[in-house]
């Protein structure tokens, strides 16, 4: 069985504006001012605890404060995880065509897996995924390609392709052995989307059963 693992945020989600929200929120309730938008994007894709430092570091705050932060983020994040969010444009029509190809898809964030199933369920397309690893889920998050594994396995799939937006999902799928398409509007830190190893690239869902496919193809 042939399966397809997805990244969450940046990938089929533009989650940016909720996680933005829920950084103001924590950082007005001590007074320690905003970030913008763009800025606070560009720290998505290595989990909460990597997002904490990067508001602590761009803020000047104190690093003692990472534990408390990362706490009052979640609060208000898991209290409103979906309301400013929405799925890339052509998401559910391509979910829908790779499973009436009879492909198995997963999820592989490093979001924590409760805040991943609950959007998920928000918008629908929870029921497209048999095995949901969440960057609390394992004792490891990506890039660790033990998390990308997990989902495979669990999947009961014996090849997978990779479909993430970042480097960080760049740097798991080739550890764990899989071919990696790189959406390309989502969140990475390179400049340039050609530092980015990948092996095929689409900015658009209504091309990327066709990108997988040949991807699959060169895997026999
Ligand atoms: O940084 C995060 O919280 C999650 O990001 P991911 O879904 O792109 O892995
Ligand atoms: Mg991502």
């Amino acid at each position: 069985m042939k399966a397809i693992i997805f990244d969450l945020d940046g990938t089929l989600i533009h989650s940016a504006p909720d996680i933005h929200a829920a950084v103001n929120k924590t950082l007005a309730e001590t007074g320690d001012g905003e970030l913008d938008l763009a800025t606070v994007a560009t720290f998505i894709g290595n989990g909460v605890p990597v997002l904490m430092e990067r508001v602590i570091a761009a803020r000047g705050l104190d690093p003692a404060r990472h534990a408390a932060m990362t706490a009052t983020f979640l609060k208000h994040y898991e209290a409103d995880p979906a309301t400013l969010t929405t799925l890339y444009p052509g998401v559910e029509d391509a979910l829908e065509q790779f499973r009436d190809e009879g492909w198995v898809m997963g999820v592989c964030t490093n979001k924590p897996e409760a805040a991943s199933r609950a959007i998920l369920d928000a918008f629908g397309i929870g029921h497209f995924f048999g095995a949901v690893v969440g960057g609390d889920t394992l004792d490891v998050r990506k890039p660790d390609p033990a998390t990308a594994l997990a989902v495979k396995e669990r999947l009961g799939a014996d090849a997978a392709v990779y479909v993430g937006d970042s480097e960080i999902d760049a740097e798991c799928a080739w550890k764990a052995g899989m071919r990696f398409a790189l959406f390309t509007e989502g969140y990475h830190r390179a400049e340039d989307v050609d530092d980015i190893p990948q092996d095929a690239r689409f900015s658009d869902f209504d091309v990327l059963v066709a990108v997988v496919a040949r991807l699959a193809d060169e895997l026999r």
